[in-house]
């Protein structure tokens, strides 16, 4: 029996407006992570913070004095929006989650609740449109990422422990709302908020202020969508409420993590923002450890979509706005890839059937087209499929070419798919599946 809640979920399952359904079709995305950390490019008087660079700030042997004044340092000259825009359009990338605000409080666009802003640099002019206005105008939707928790404010609090902590943080919230109702009037074009920084007990105390601030957010922008790490209910539960309801538009925790099995998404639309990098948003001189190939980038996009969410990839441009070799490669080779197969990702979706070894199902939503994205081509030169039982596979071809390939039908509703012999692959590739739904047929018997 659900517990009665005041500020927990108020709708259960997917929102199925226009703006959302637009939404769940991205399949592939771009995350922008951009600030004063990116001066500092991971490492502090010679040495090397293996962190996240962009928490830099938090790393003991900077002190946050230092750390605070980057702001007369920060000057991109040479930044230019339209070539940003441009590499995520060649990409293929459908929408932007941009850094308006990160932890340390440094605002990219000229708030007036705060001398903390791009305004008190040498640059000086609104980043965030200049950002927005480029991304839109190549056809390219924008979120506004926003990190809540503000360690160059002073009224934030980690905790609400005495009186003046409640004092304080109430004025916190007011001036969170302030700014946050300032991007949505400046950047009109802005389809939703990605909301960071939110696992503090301050925030978790506040729940009825969170619930407050995603209804008016919503009143000022209808159709805004905003994740689920805004929220707390009024137990201080995060992401689902206390009767395991998701408090947001889309489940919002897959952060360098991608759900196992369809189970694990629970019903709930949700989009993975990754690192290439295994940890770090912000520019690093060093990258330390592995990062991810092309084909890495590739086959997360497409366990994403097979698993009904979105793949959002990181890029951390230099305090110059320049990308590093590696991202512009990244980018370059992913958007070769589209080119040739973004059909089996654009607003697509689970398939359900049952997975294989070779990669991955996605179906097209609302056709009855199913794809098959192929990483490991087995030695047998076959693949079987196990289409579920309401669907038969009329025909199977190559995306890129359109050849028709031959299929075998196997016992138990499998079948086997030809690959035209003697033709190497050398990247992951694309078969079309045209099925018809067939009414739900018995096993034959032993
Ligand atoms: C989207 C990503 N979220 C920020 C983050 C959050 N965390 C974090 C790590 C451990 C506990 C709680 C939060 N680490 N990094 C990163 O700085 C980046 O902005």
């Amino acid at each position: 029996e659900p517990i009665p809640l005041q500020h927990g979920a108020h709708r259960t399952g997917k929102r199925m407006d226009a703006d959302m359904a637009k939404w769940r079709g991205y399949g592939l995305g771009q995350f922008i992570h951009w600030g004063l950390y990116s001066i500092l490019e991971g490492k502090y008087k010679g040495k090397y913070y293996n962190g996240a660079a962009e928490w830099i700030r938090s790393w003991k042997e900077v002190p946050n004095a230092e750390y605070d004044v980057l702001n007369k340092q920060f000057n991109p000259a040479t930044f230019n929006a339209t070539a940003w825009a441009k590499m995520a359009k060649q990409m293929g990338v459908k929408y932007l989650t941009f850094t308006t605000k990160h932890h340390d409080g440094f605002c990219l666009w000229p708030s007036k609740y705060t001398d903390y802003t791009i305004e008190s640099s040498p640059y000086k002019k609104d980043i965030v449109k200049e950002v927005v206005d480029a991304y839109t105008k190549e056809g390219i939707d924008v979120y506004l990422y926003f990190s809540i928790m503000d360690w160059h404010h002073p009224d934030w609090r980690y905790d609400l422990k005495t009186k003046e902590d409640s004092i304080a943080f109430d004025r916190f919230k007011l001036f969170t709302k302030n700014q946050l109702t300032e991007l949505l009037q400046r950047y009109p074009q802005t389809k939703g908020l990605w909301f960071d920084g939110t696992w503090d007990n301050s925030w978790k105390k506040s729940g009825a202020f969170t619930d407050s601030l995603e209804q008016y957010l919503k009143s000022l922008v209808p159709g805004l969508i905003i994740g689920s790490r805004l929220r707390a209910d009024e137990k201080g539960n995060r992401h689902v409420d206390a009767n395991g309801v998701l408090m947001g538009d889309y489940e919002q925790g897959w952060e360098r993590k991608i759900p196992k099995t369809y189970a694990d998404v629970h019903g709930n639309d949700w989009d993975c923002v990754m690192t290439i990098p295994e940890n770090g948003w912000g520019y690093a001189e060093k990258w330390m450890g592995h990062w991810k190939t092309t084909n890495e980038l590739i086959e997360m996009t497409a366990q994403c979509v097979s698993l009904g969410g979105n793949f959002v990839v990181n890029f951390g441009p230099k305090a110059d706005g320049s990308f590093r070799k590696e991202e512009i490669a990244n980018a370059k080779e992913i958007g070769e890839w589209m080119k040739i197969n973004s059909d089996a990702i654009y607003n697509c979706e689970y398939a359900g059937w049952e997975k294989q070894d070779w990669g991955y199902y996605t179906k097209k939503r609302g056709e009855d087209k199913v794809y098959m994205i192929v990483f490991n081509v087995p030695l047998s030169g076959s693949l079987k499929i196990k289409p579920s039982a309401n669907y038969v596979v009329e025909k199977a071809t190559l995306l890129e070419g359109k050849q028709q390939l031959s299929t075998e039908k196997l016992d138990y509703g499998a079948s086997f798919i030809q690959l035209p012999k003697g033709k190497t692959f050398v990247k992951p590739f694309v078969i079309v599946l045209d099925i018809k739904p067939v009414k739900q047929q018995e096993e034959a018997g032993p």
